[in-house]
């Protein structure tokens, strides 16, 4: 590890203002381990921040909304997510943050997502969210700020396209390229009838900030999602398969592949994820269980 905190070398690096009451700036490089920020202290001390790349779920390129008052960002033109309010007032101090935005403001704004692990090896082990918020400024012009802007955005999403979960990065299979969506199939019969609740609130969310392209089937009756995997072109959901509801529903979507005469080559190619809202979830519980 370097002065800078870094252990890989810098694929992008800027120096950003944390435009907080004390005028900190912070430099941020972003190396196949992650985010690397790094605060400058009046001291000449440098403290660096890393957040991993394994923990970024995504980034999206936003522009000043043009209202006084906190930081309100919209996605830039073609991005998928729906206004939002920046939360970048809740962020810790090694965060850079925007708590106002002046008329006329002609930056550009990328917010990186991610669920950093806290606790790790406790029985309490959790994901706290994180948005950090770089306000890209050099430029008098907002489409030059935004092309920087982009160009951090394309870098960070070509890691996490090709991140290991042991945080190595590989070329991606020819495989990976057949199809981009996900497709998240959704019981609203399963376990108390809140799956569709829990897909609106909990999940639409995460799979905004992360920018994937998903399809939702909600099954109709049973043996729906069976059929669905029998016969539909399942190389199209290329990011994998989410199944929101309970064993039951896992079953369908298991045996519906093992029905397709290309069943094997289904089963290389696809990521089945099982998020519970069944009753038992007995599945999940031992996903949970195993990996823990
Ligand atoms: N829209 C629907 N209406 C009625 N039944 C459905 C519908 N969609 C799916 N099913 C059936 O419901 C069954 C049970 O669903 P699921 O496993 O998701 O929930 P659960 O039984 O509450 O949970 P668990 O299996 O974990 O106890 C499935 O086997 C499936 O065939």
């Amino acid at each position: 590890m370097d002065g800078n905190g870094l252990t890989a070398s810098p694929i992008l690096e800027e120096t950003f203002y944390a435009l907080s009451r004390k005028q900190y700036s912070y430099k941020v490089s972003l190396t196949n381990e992650g985010l690397h920020l790094t605060k400058n202290s009046d001291d000449g001390t440098e403290k660096t921040n890393l957040i991993h790349i394994r923990d970024i779920i995504g980034c999206k390129c936003m522009r000043n909304s043009g209202k006084s008052g906190h930081c309100a960002c919209r996605p830039v033109k073609g991005g998928t997510g729906k206004t939002t309010r920046d939360t970048t007032t809740e962020m810790d101090e090694c965060q850079v943050r925007v708590p106002y935005v002046e008329a006329g403001d002609c930056s550009a704004y990328l917010c990186v997502y991610a669920f950093v692990l806290k606790n790790v090896g406790a029985k309490n082990e959790k994901r706290d969210k994180m948005t950090v918020t770089l306000r890209f400024r050099n430029f008098n012009s907002y489409d030059e700020n935004s092309r920087l802007a982009a160009k951090w955005k394309l870098a960070i999403k070509s890691l996490l396209r090709t991140r290991c979960e042991d945080g190595t990065i590989v070329a991606p299979s020819d495989d990976h390229y057949l199809g981009n969506h996900l497709l998240v199939i959704v019981n609203p019969k399963s376990g108390v009838g809140k799956s569709r609740e829990i897909f609106q609130r909990k999940i639409v969310p995460i799979l905004n900030m992360a920018d994937v392209d998903y399809d939702l089937h909600i099954t109709c009756m049973q043996n729906d999602a069976r059929n669905l995997m029998r016969t539909s072109n399942i190389y199209k959901w290329g990011r994998g398969v989410v199944v929101l509801g309970g064993d039951g529903l896992m079953f369908e979507v298991i045996n519906g592949l093992m029905e397709r005469s290309d069943w094997q080559r289904a089963f290389e190619y696809l990521t089945l994820a099982v998020i519970p809202g069944g009753s038992g979830n007995g599945m999940a519980k031992s996903i949970s269980f195993e990996t823990k």
